[in-house]
């Protein structure tokens, strides 16, 4: 092989390592950052965090985690029919069995908080998430773009909470059970796992197709900074 063929298969090896998710994290760092080391999270990491702002949080999600059940749900079928390869349905699965924990962390940490869950009300924030997670369970919606909502919307929630947990942090003890249920590294792994089944079908996906879906991973990236921001609302 002369010089320039291994230039060129090195270049072109490089980019399959990377991902086409990894090159929008990269193209888009600052939006990618936004979402990721909110002003909410950063109070958390330091310790500064408004336990009222945590409360109002902690109500709110479990909302959406509600509301993601289904989504998640609607992956799981796009996957039976559409996908060539079991392994992505071994993935979601596991992301829907988490969530059924998840649910009864929620009930649990909310009595400890004294936060009534049924009086909750979803802020404007919340319900235009939500909305958004339903017009993704629309049959017209591709696996692959529904596929890479999935991701996003735990990659957000996985990067944010890990980085209260890195060392020499001021995380209040209190709040560590919450940040460790997602900063914790089996979900880091299997967030890992997901991002490699979205770049598999990315890159078989059509143009057209893979536009739409940066698309879903920008709006992902709006709506977690709104939910984040949502935390900060004075009541
Ligand atoms: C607003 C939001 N985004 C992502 C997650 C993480 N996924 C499931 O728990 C979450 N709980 N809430």
């Amino acid at each position: 092989m002369d010089k320039q063929q291994q230039e060129s298969r090195s270049s072109s090896n490089k980019k399959v390592d990377l991902g086409v998710i990894a090159t929008w994290v990269k193209k888009h760092a600052s939006l990618y950052e936004a979402a990721t080391r909110h002003p909410f999270i950063e109070s958390i990491r330091n310790g500064t965090v408004d336990l009222s702002s945590f409360r109002r949080w902690l109500g709110q999600d479990y909302i959406f985690v509600r509301a993601f059940v289904p989504f998640v749900a609607s992956v799981l079928v796009k996957a039976c029919n559409e996908t060539d390869d079991s392994s992505d349905m071994e993935v979601i699965l596991g992301g829907m069995a988490a969530l059924n924990d998840e649910l009864a962390w929620f009930k649990k940490e909310a009595s400890k908080w004294g936060v009534t869950l049924s009086a909750i009300v979803p802020l404007a924030a919340n319900v235009r998430y939500c909305s958004f997670l339903k017009s993704l369970m629309s049959l017209e919606v591709e696996y692959t773009v529904a596929l890479t909502a999935f991701w996003a919307i735990e990659a957000v929630y996985q990067d944010s909470f890990a980085y209260c947990l890195e060392e020499d942090t001021e995380t209040p003890e209190e709040l560590k059970e919450t940040c460790y249920r997602w900063g914790n590294d089996d979900f880091g792994e299997w967030c890992c796992t997901l991002e490699e089944r979205a770049n598999r079908r990315l890159q078989m996906a059509s143009e057209d197709v893979r536009k739409k879906a940066e698309a879903v991973f920008l709006r992902v990236l709006e709506l977690e900074i709104e939910f984040w921001d949502m935390s900060r609302v004075g009541i």
